[in-house]
């Protein structure tokens, strides 16, 4: 089959001005952005400089401990600032396409869908995010979809030998009906089903889940399900010998695009199973291994000169996504050092107020709208179009895998069943296949960091490739998202691990990326990269403000004092600007109050948690690898997060630290009323006590979940006991001490 990547070479397309296939401009809200930062930034100075003479008149541990806390908060606010100069909205025009590109020179397209664990990521969502990708409308023969599995498991392919069968009707359905949601779940949940034939494709559908779903309940598969010899030979790898850790490569072509067609006699797109073989004697490098085995394997299968990666969750929502994508490509002027496009993750089933916010407003939309004016937002391991030649060096400096059929120009001239095809496919998925070769190091996904996402396009900027974020009204790809504070704080403590492993690697944002990307670059990759320590500022704001409000000793300026309006502007500016931009990105006031609220948690357990597990992982004492976040959606669970409801529920280490603060910021409001009853007035203590009122409002949830809920998800008891213990201990002390 000769495969189009020779399209990518032959588009030698100029678009003509008068229909231009995109646009961009800077937001409205720059100017003000800019004088704003100008302002605020001497605020940050003004308020460094007092802590310095604080510190000369008084070398408190309070002093010290302050002056750490605004040092951590200035510098991620420079950080954020690096977003805010330069703010970009795009837009596309896909109707321009057709006056430059005819259909059949559409360069190819191979999707990447990576899944990890049939228990964790239900085969049957899997399958619905394939079909969904499937159904692009795009010139189908164009289209690969290769379907990594890390988890090895017959379920998830059986589970796409169903699928395989079932596009056969789905994909020509949805072409004739102009359908909109290609994901059938989300087809069938929502309510247009009046179309003549959706009842009967609905049935097909049901009894395909149906049967994936019994063969994952019992972790087998029923002879009785497989039609025929040739269905039950895909499943022989799977013998006594095969365990999840330790099996040869499996390559399976469930559609051919050459050779079947669907029931409406058209082509439909390539389908590929592959899980790599796992070999405990070789490191696999979790999903960056996943995918540069994709990278191989698609190379020697249909090598498409353009890449999409997508998580086992993330199901299309726009069938034009593809287009939209190719009204950059397709665009010679930016060609040259176009890496990637990248579409936000967007997520369905968000509760309206997103408690746990997990919505990442700022990661996957506003911020990578802030670096789309310079060199281009960070990939974010989802929903991301590579050009592939970006994996191998930089754009003038290329590094050339070591087969010459891996080359990213080389051109497939033969079909993807074919033997030689197939057994170099297999080698290339093999264990050992990396061993002293620069794959991810060089070439393909990053290596060495959990977040291999944010590494493999600090990686590729820093070489010299250019991103574009692309930011559709209706969302390109819907995912799902944890619905526990447990699993939300989880991924989120992952992600911290992974991205301190940037940081202390030879690629740290801020030395090694200010240099080779600018310095604006270098500083919005750190604001990511350093996330785990805004849990400095916020383990002290939360604490020693209040403690010292016990001890009765002042921390800030008298509310008559000068210095105070420094103190109030700089807490207001920064909440006022945040939430402003929070709100001008789709969001509610509600979710914004939310949202901080997360941060506040998360800096009291997952950023710190984070950072002490990479310690220790650095010291060499464990290592953990990566949680796959679970997919699977418990009735109770899911009707408290509906509900607006905190899940705390198992007793884990990291609601310690949230519970008591909850205790101490309670005491110190408590005793913060008590002083104005006694005295009339607080005492120079204004301040602290402000800070309690906010720390209390952040941790109702929290009293909640501890005090007076009964169900399920509450607060575990021994977690309540030993928090409040500790708490109370604190408070007990500083009131003991005297006044410092
Ligand atoms: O050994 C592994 C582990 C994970 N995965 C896949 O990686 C994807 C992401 O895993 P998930 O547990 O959903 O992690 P999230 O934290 O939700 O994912 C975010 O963070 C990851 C980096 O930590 C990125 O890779 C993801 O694209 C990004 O959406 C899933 O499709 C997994 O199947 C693998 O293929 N192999
Ligand atoms: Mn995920």
């Amino acid at each position: 089959m000769v495969i189009s990547s020779m399209c990518a070479i032959r588009m030698s397309t100029t678009v003509p001005p008068s229909s231009p296939l995109h646009t961009s401009h800077l937001l409205r809200r720059t100017t003000f952005n800019r004088l704003f930062a100008i302002i605020y930034a001497a605020g940050i100075l003004a308020v460094i400089y007092l802590h310095l003479l604080n510190l000369r008149h008084s070398p408190t541990f309070i002093s010290a401990a302050l002056l750490i806390a605004d040092v951590v908060l200035a510098f991620m606010w420079t950080t954020t600032t690096s977003f805010r100069l330069y703010p970009t909205h795009r837009e596309v025009f896909p109707e321009n396409l057709e006056k430059l590109l005819e259909k059949k020179d559409f360069p190819a397209l191979d999707i990447f869908i990576c899944t990890a664990d049939p228990y964790k990521e239900p085969p049957m969502n899997v399958v619905n995010t394939a079909l969904s990708l499937m159904a692009y409308d795009y010139p189908p023969e164009k289209i690969s979809v290769y379907v990594s599995d890390d988890g090895g498991s017959e379920l998830t392919l059986f589970a796409f030998v169903e699928a395989a069968k079932f596009a056969k009707i789905w994909l020509p359905f949805c072409r004739e009906n102009s359908i909109v949601d290609r994901c059938p779940e989300a087809f069938f949940r929502s309510n247009d089903v009046t179309l003549p034939d959706t009842p009967k494709i609905k049935a097909m559908y049901e009894k395909m889940k149906m049967k994936v779903e019994s063969v994952v309940d019992r972790g087998s598969i029923d002879a009785e399900y497989l039609e025929n010899e040739d269905e039950r030979r895909v499943f022989d790898k799977w013998d006594g010998e095969f365990t999840r850790h330790h099996h040869p490569a499996v390559i399976q072509v469930l559609i051919e695009s050459e050779q079947q067609k669907d029931m409406k006699g058209h082509h439909m797109p390539n389908l590929i199973y592959v899980s790599r073989e796992k070999d405990s004697a070789y490191p696999h490098n979790f999903k960056a291994g996943a995918l540069n085995t994709l990278l191989r394997v698609s190379a020697v299968m249909t090598n498409a000169p353009i890449v999409l990666t997508q998580d086992c969750d993330m199901y299309s929502n726009d069938p034009k996504t593809p287009q939209r994508m190719l009204c950059f490509y397709a665009d010679q002027s930016i060609r040259r050092d176009l890496g990637y496009i990248q579409f936000p993750q967007r997520f369905h089933g968000i509760n309206s107020a997103d408690i746990y916010a997990s919505e990442y407003k700022r990661l996957y939309v506003i911020n990578p709208g802030g670096m789309d004016g310079l060199k281009g937002p960070c990939y974010v391991g989802s929903g991301c179009f590579f050009v592939r030649r970006v994996f191998f060096g930089g754009p003038s400096s290329p590094e050339l895998p070591e087969a010459c059929q891996l080359w990213p120009d080389n051109v497939v001239k033969r079909p993807i069943t074919n033997h030689q095809v197939l057994n170099l496919a297999h080698e290339v998925a093999g264990s050992n296949y990396e061993n002293n070769s620069t794959w991810g190091s060089k070439m393909g996904f990053r290596y060495g960091s959990l977040s291999e996402d944010f590494f493999t396009g600090l990686h590729q900027h820093c070489k010299g490739w250019k991103s574009i974020f692309f930011h559709p009204r209706r969302p390109a790809f819907l995912g799902d998202l944890p619905i526990t504070l447990f699993d939300a704080l989880n991924q989120n403590r992952r992600w911290c691990i992974g991205l301190l492993e940037v940081v202390f690697s030879n690629y740290n944002p801020l030395t090694f990326g200010s240099k080779f990307m600018g310095p604006l670059m270098g500083l919005a990759y750190s604001h990511n990269a350093f996330w785990p320590i805004w849990s400095i500022p916020i383990i002290i704001y939360s604490l020693v403000p209040q403690l010292a409000l016990l001890n009765h000793t002042p921390i800030f300026p008298q509310v008559t004092d000068n210095w105070f309006i420094l103190y109030a502007f700089l807490f207001l500016g920064a909440n006022v600007q945040d939430c402003l931009d929070f709100m001008l990105a789709q969001g509610t006031f509600q979710q914004w109050w939310n949202d901080q609220r997360m941060w506040f948690i998360r800096g009291l357990s997952s950023y710190l948690f984070g950072f002490v597990e990479f310690s220790i992982k650095h010291l060499g004492i464990a290592s953990k690898g990566f949680h796959v976040t679970s997919k699977v959606v418990d009735n109770e669970q899911s009707k408290r997060y509906n509900n607006g409801i905190f899940e705390f529920g198992v007793p884990s280490p990291m609601f310690m630290p949230l519970a008591t603060v909850a205790i101490v910021n309670l005491v110190a409001f408590v005793f913060g009323i008590l002083q104005i009853l006694k005295e009339g007035d607080m005492g120079g203590l204004f301040g602290q006590w402000f800070l309690s009122c906010f720390g209390l409002v952040n941790s109702w949830p929290i009293y909640e979940a501890m005090l007076w809920r009964t169900d399920k998800g509450k607060m575990p008891r021994v977690v309540s006991v030993i928090s409040t213990f500790i708490g109370l201990t604190f408070c007990t002390l500083v009131l003991l001490v005297p006044n410092a």
